[in-house]
């Protein structure tokens, strides 16, 4: 873990914000999130199910379905040329982003696999793709903890565990700068969970940068730099790694790390807020033992001494 300042960036994000448009109501599944992530850091977004992190790694891809809106700008910055990923078009995303400059493990291995082919065709295939048809495809499945064998197996015969691996060294193979990682410890044994994610860590070690989208917190706890915590579609609370640790300052924050088992293991009581019909004020106020009437306005996301805060009564503020 790292507190320092980074002066380089390799992804940018200003003010995005995602609608979903249904028959009979908007699901505002993402709402003006500003965030960067810089060569080398391991950024992981947190929050509970349904808060709006796949949706945020599908719109940096490109990957959202017809229904959906999407405003704001998130520039790519690299070796290769600057691009902002939620102006380019659909050629300039297939042809040179997705896979190649920004990787993604999708969160359900099974749909994204073709099922008509073997994980080593499917990986030789990648490999070739990207230009490292020399690299070994055992090679790379083996950094996952895949046997040659397990790699002549079609999608069908793969366990969920197996087929999670499989879809991180098809996200791997072409050695991405950028990597989104979507849930990819999840259906994974603990040893295989701490090796996947010592994977993620040794690949920022060597300068890439990668965003890990998980509901675990102890995962987040083991590799990440940083931590966004996002809480019905808006980030609440973002800092580095080892005071956020330390001790959060938002409730719902505090809320998850004392969910966890080796803390407390007290649930958080009460559901996140249907994303149809959110609150005015801080949508974390209906389940917030701080709750009090400033909480009836939403906080803004503001700067702290060493991340950004989106609470009117903060965990530690001496007032
Ligand atoms: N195509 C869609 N149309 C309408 N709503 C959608 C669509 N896709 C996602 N949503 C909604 O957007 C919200 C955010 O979903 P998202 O998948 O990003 O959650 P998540 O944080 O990744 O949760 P999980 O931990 O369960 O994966 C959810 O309320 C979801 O129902
Ligand atoms: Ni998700």
């Amino acid at each position: 873990m790292s507190t320092t300042v980074r002066t380089s960036t390799m992804l940018t994000i200003k003010d995005l914000t995602v609608r979903f448009r249904l028959p009979d109501a908007i699901v505002e599944a993402v709402t003006g999130i500003d965030l960067a992530v810089a060569p080398g850091e391991l950024l992981a977004v947190v929050g509970e199910s349904g808060c709006g992190k796949s949706v945020l790694a599908h719109a940096l891809l490109g990957l959202l379905p017809a229904n959906a809106t999407v405003s704001g700008t998130a520039l790519l910055h690299g070796n290769d040329a600057l691009v902002d990923l939620l102006a380019a078009d659909e050629k300039t995303l297939a042809r040179t982003v997705r896979g190649r400059r920004v990787g993604l493990v999708p969160q359900s291995p099974a749909t994204a696999l073709t099922p008509v082919r073997t994980g080593r065709h499917l990986l030789q295939e990648t490999l070739r793709a990207h230009g490292r048809a020399r690299t070994d495809a055992e090679t790379v499945a083996a950094g996952v903890g895949l046997a040659p064998a397990d790699l002549d197996l079609y999608p069908h015969e793969l366990s969920g565990g197996m087929a999670q691996r499989l879809v991180t060294a098809l996200a791997l193979a072409p050695d991405p700068p950028l990597l989104l990682a979507d849930e990819p410890t999840s259906g994974l044994d603990r040893p295989l969970v701490d090796a996947t994610l010592d994977l993620l860590r040794a690949r920022c070690d060597q300068g890439s940068a990668v965003i890990l989208i998980t509901h675990d917190l102890a995962a987040a706890e083991r590799v990440a730099d940083t931590v966004a915590v996002m809480y019905a579609s808006r980030i609440v609370e973002h800092r580095p790694a080892r005071e956020f640790f330390g001790g959060p300052r938002h409730p719902y924050a505090h809320a998850l790390l004392d969910a966890l088992p080796d803390r407390a293991f007290t649930p958080i009581p009460g559901h996140p807020p249907m994303l149809t019909d959110l609150p005015a004020g801080c949508a974390f106020a209906p389940r917030c033992p701080r709750a009090a009437e400033e909480c009836g306005s939403r906080p803004g996301l503001d700067s702290d001494e060493q991340g950004r805060l989106a609470c009117h009564h903060p965990i530690g503020a001496h007032r």
